[in-house]
């Protein structure tokens, strides 16, 4: 029988409310054991397997786009999302009440689900620049971490709308962890990931989710030196176009 201490177990809260990361402004939540590790090793397995083609390399990290890339910030209504991508991660974010009266955090969304996963691998030393991720999708982002923890910048913009390059806050995120930003974190604020091979500067004071990792005594030196790390980003792209529909394989990806 697994046990809360069981490294493989999943612990999902009867609410999204007992996760909420109190120092954040609305809203991000945390769940450090979201999949297990049998499920985070068969999800590496696939996205390390798929076709060559679904990887697009950029200077320091490559990614994978499903169900297809975006074009004119629409989703081309082609394929779904393969099972391996919804099971278990949709049904289970689905199956997590955000409080009394809303059932999940898709709830309000045009979809009721997403419908779109961004996969960023990310080796030592590599991060992604400070961006918002802009109006193609319903604001509720959803990322699952794979393989190894690291630090998620939050930024603001200075008055003159450049961008503030010392970080507010900072969001640990561990292996088979959901970290779920929405809200003001989704409109007003910038987020970035150093391109560093070590976090450091780790400890309750500095790190916003500290109360909710599955093991802060892992990072009690105040380092931590990456691994690579791998993320699957679960939105709702607003705009299906069902263009691919009528163009069929044109649009299809292998
Ligand atoms: O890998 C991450 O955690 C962040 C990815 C991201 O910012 C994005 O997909 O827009
Ligand atoms: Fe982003």
């Amino acid at each position: 029988m697994p046990t809360p201490t069981d490294s493989s177990a999943v612990h999902l809260p009867a609410s999204l409310e007992e996760n909420k990361i109190v120092a954040l402004p609305s809203c991000a939540y945390y769940i450090s054991d979201f999949i297990t590790e049998e499920e985070e090793h068969a999800i590496l397995r696939k996205v390390e397997t798929a076709p060559k083609a679904r990887w697009r390399q950029l200077t320091h990290r490559r990614l994978q786009t499903w169900p297809s890339d975006l074009v004119k910030n629409a989703l081309i209504d082609s394929q779904p999302l393969p099972d391996w991508l919804q099971q278990p991660i949709i049904s289970r974010l689905l199956s997590i009440p955000v409080s009394d009266s809303e059932p999940n955090i898709f709830a309000s969304s045009p979809h009721g689900r997403p419908n779109h996963v961004l996969i960023n691998e990310y080796p030592p030393s590599s991060g992604i620049m400070p961006h918002k991720d802009g109006s193609a999708y319903f604001p509720v982002v959803c990322t699952v971490s794979l393989g190894s923890s690291l630090c998620l910048n939050l930024h603001r913009s200075k008055e003159d709308g450049t961008l503030d390059p010392e970080p507010v806050w900072r969001i640990l995120q561990e292996p088979r962890s959901l970290l779920i930003t929405t809200g003001d974190l989704y409109t007003d604020y910038l987020h970035g990931i150093d391109p560093i091979s070590v976090d450091v500067n780790l400890s309750e004071e500095t790190i916003a989710n500290w109360t909710l990792l599955r093991s802060p005594s892992q990072f009690e030196d105040g380092q931590h030196e990456r691994q690579t790390r791998i993320s699957l980003t679960y939105r709702d792209v607003l705009k299906v176009s069902k263009l691919g529909g009528k163009l069929g394989p044109l649009f299809k990806r292998p």
